[in-house]
């Protein structure tokens, strides 16, 4: 028999933490040992807790701190909170790189039709003239455009680019401001509006065509297929991973 995975949930009395919790619980091969929020002491938690693997999902101003608090706590480490910038990512690997065989997999989504379709647009981006993305989300969401959106808008610019394909075609005059925000030179639409909970749309356009690849998270549940398996592949993955497509062999 496998070794039962100690898991510790940060922001556990969050939407999202406390969907995981529930997963972990019903997971017969992980055991949750800790629930972590805003008001308990991080590093204390974790340190009690001696948990295999530490599951952050709280908010994008706190997340740097509590994955290097799990790192010296001596856990892997499984990212769904948004906010990673360059600069985060940057410093994380510097403290990988001190850790041998210690794992961090950040995921900007773990929805598997998220994911699915974030592949599908980078793929399909250099066949067309023009692309865009619209992100719709529930109002609770603190950050705009989405940490999904934006990894889907920086893949569509690398496969533009990697093409040879300029900026999408935009007759705009300045001093208009109604075209979203401007990632890597992809435009992102942000919806807030009650009743959504993660939805995305790629728009691809050519003369006389269009495609539109659509993925609908309509429940939190749907994320939890994809944060278990990074919870059970974490620790086999030594470094940094971003993004779920790297451990559900897609690449
Ligand atoms: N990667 C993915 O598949 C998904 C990512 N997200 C992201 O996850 C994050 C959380 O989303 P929600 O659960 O909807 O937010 P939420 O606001 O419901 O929960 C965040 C929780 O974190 C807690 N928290 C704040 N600071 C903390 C700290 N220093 N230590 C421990 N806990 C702390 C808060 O008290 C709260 O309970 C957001 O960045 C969101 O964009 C959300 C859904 C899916
Ligand atoms: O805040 C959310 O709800 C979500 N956040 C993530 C993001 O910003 O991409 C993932 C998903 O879209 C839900």
């Amino acid at each position: 028999m496998t070794d039962v995975i100690k898991v510790a949930v940060l922001g556990a009395a969050g939407r999202m933490g406390t969907t995981v919790c529930a997963a972990v619980e019903a997971a017969p091969d992980l055991a949750l040992v800790a629930r972590v929020d805003a008001t308990d002491d991080v590093a204390a938690a974790l340190r009690d807790a001696s948990a295999d693997v530490v599951v952050d999902f709280t908010v994008p101003s706190a997340t740097e701190a509590n994955v290097h608090t799990a790192l010296a706590a001596g856990a892997h480490v499984v990212v769904g909170t948004t906010g990673w910038t360059p600069e985060r990512l940057e410093r994380l690997e510097e403290a990988l790189a001190a850790l041998p065989g210690r794992g961090v997999l950040i995921a900007p989504n773990f929805g598997l039709s998220a994911v699915l379709a974030m592949t599908l647009a980078a793929k399909a981006a250099r066949f067309f003239e023009s692309a865009e993305v619209i992100e719709l989300h529930h109002p609770d969401k603190v950050d705009a455009p989405s940490g999904t959106a934006r990894h889907t808008a920086a893949a569509i610019a690398a496969a533009r680019g990697a093409a040879g394909l300029g900026p999408s075609p935009d007759a705009t005059e300045s001093g208009f401001d109604a075209r979203g925000a401007d990632v890597d030179g992809v435009r992102v639409h942000a919806v807030r509006l009650r009743g959504l909970v993660a939805h995305e749309e790629v728009l691809l356009g050519n003369p006389g065509e269009q495609l539109v690849i659509r993925q609908d998270s309509f429940d939190r549940t749907s994320f939890m297929p994809g944060v278990l398996l990074a919870v059970r592949k974490v620790g086999g993955r030594p470094g940094l991973t971003v993004g779920l497509e790297h451990v559900m062999d897609l690449d």
